[in-house]
């Protein structure tokens, strides 16, 4: 789909009464990025089907093409050439604003002589920290450079056996999956000790999904605090499909609850491992009439909604998307255990509280649980999007229903995860005008 929006933009969301129709859910962020590498490396080819096109799959797309895989765009598929345990050495990668991805390859990494790592987002990815997996990949014999434990940062491996090895799962799931994907390309593979209170289960059940469905053995303890993984193994996969994605379309069913009207977002799996999923479940709960039939959830708008408390940690990617239904409830909503929202593209707790502080909502902090109180909201005002698809996405639902347009600086970041989100909540019925972007970047 060829994106007609500018390159840079800011929204301005105007109120809407309704919204009504089917949507087909886009392709998972999560699943894309895995499949993806895994089909790098693999010794063959792989059909990646129904890839996502956003800048996160585009990055990760564009770092394999850099180590040397081959890939061929056949309509909305991605076929990969692999290059097996051989990425090319001595190349400098560009991960963008992707946390994901950046992790996977820099674990990746460790497989070359040495990979540099930049990224052109420094308030944001080179924000983020890296040291967890650093300290992880010298324990396994690896050299590693970089500023403070952020980016940029140096990979140096070649000839690493495996073997044991502690990694903290406390600040993202994303350091044991990186080296998850590592473990079965060492000649020992690796026995995995994930320490501290680990984050994010779901995202690591995707990646041990996704190793073994390209043929990659590997055991998990029922609480994912060590994993093992035999070395000397090879990823292989014909064809991986890339079921639809559940951060981005829990926007669109809570843009659905908070309005009058009716949505159905079909391409939901129902069992899908993606913790997003129990944005359904937090929904009904807070009193939405949300009902599945297969693959497609239907949303009937409107319903009063009361305020809930749940531990966010399950649906992490969802907190923002939920939080404007909580806007939209009676009563202080509370998402616990969400610290890791800290460390995302941008401080999703505090920056949260900071805009619906602007719109005249009542929120409070701790350091790892975000509330936020329902009331009107006034429009009529400018708010950051701080450069992060998810909180851009929680500002627009805000919109939506507010007294007055509201605008959002810097939105052209939805494409980092949702390119075709405003598209899609056109179809439905929002109205949206597109203007020059204001936010500094
Ligand atoms: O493994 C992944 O693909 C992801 C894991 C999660 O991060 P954390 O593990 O840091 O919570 C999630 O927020 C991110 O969008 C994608
Ligand atoms: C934080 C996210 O992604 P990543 O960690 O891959 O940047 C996200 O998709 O909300």
């Amino acid at each position: 789909m060829s994106d007609p929006l500018p390159g840079t933009f800011d929204v301005i969301v105007h109120p809407v009464p309704e919204l009504r129709g089917t949507l087909t859910a886009q392709p998972s962020k999560n699943y894309t990025t895995r499949y993806l590498l895994a089909a790098a490396l693999s010794e063959g080819r792989t059909r990646v089907v129904g890839a996502a096109t956003s800048e996160d799959a585009e990055a990760m797309l564009r770092c394999l093409r850099d180590w040397g895989a081959g890939t061929e765009h056949v309509g909305q598929d991605v076929v990969v050439t692999g290059f097996g345990a051989r990425p090319r050495s001595g190349v400098t990668l560009n991960p963008g604003n992707a946390g994901a991805v950046a992790r996977f390859l820099m674990a990746v990494a460790a497989l070359t002589g040495e990979t540099q790592f930049v990224t052109d987002y420094p308030d944001s990815l080179g924000k983020r920290p890296q040291a967890d997996l650093l300290q992880a990949l010298e324990r396994l014999g690896a050299r590693t450079a970089s500023v403070d434990g952020h980016l940029p940062v140096t990979v140096a491996g070649g000839n690493l056996r495996g073997g044991q090895v502690e990694v903290s799962a406390e600040r993202s799931s994303q350091y044991a999956s990186a080296l998850m994907f590592l473990a079965p390309l060492l000649p020992e593979g690796l026995d995995l000790r994930l320490t501290g209170d680990i984050k994010s289960h779901a995202p690591l059940r995707q990646t041990l999904d996704t190793l073994a469905a390209f043929g990659v053995r590997a055991t998990a303890s029922d609480d994912l605090s060590r994993i093992r993984i035999p070395g000397g193994q090879t990823y292989r996969l014909e064809r991986a499909e890339v079921p639809g994605d559940y951060p981005g379309s829990a926007a669109l069913l809570a843009a659905a609850a908070v309005l009058p009207g009716e949505v159905t977002v079909s391409n939901l799996r129902a069992a899908d491992l993606q913790g997003e999923r129990e944005a359904i479940d937090v929904l009904r709960a807070m009193g939405a009439d949300i009902t599945r039939e297969g693959e497609r959830v239907t949303v009937r708008g409107g319903r009063p909604l009361h305020a809930v408390t749940r531990d966010g940690d399950g649906f992490t990617d969802a907190v923002q998307a939920l939080t404007a239904a909580a806007v939209a409830a009676t009563g202080t909503t509370t998402w616990e255990n969400v610290y890791t929202l800290r460390l995302k593209e941008c401080d999703r707790i505090s920056d949260t509280r900071h805009e619906l502080e602007a719109l005249g909502l009542q929120t409070a902090e701790t350091r790892d649980s975000l509330s936020v109180t329902g009331g009107p909201v006034a429009g009529g005002v400018t708010v950051d999007g701080h450069g992060d698809h998810r909180m851009i996405m929680l500002l627009t639902l805000l919109g939506m229903r507010a007294a007055a347009p509201l605008r959002i600086t810097g939105a052209h970041h939805i494409r980092k995860s949702y390119p075709g989100f405003f598209a899609h909540l056109t179809a439905l019925g929002g109205r949206f005008e597109y203007a020059p972007n204001t936010r500094e970047e």
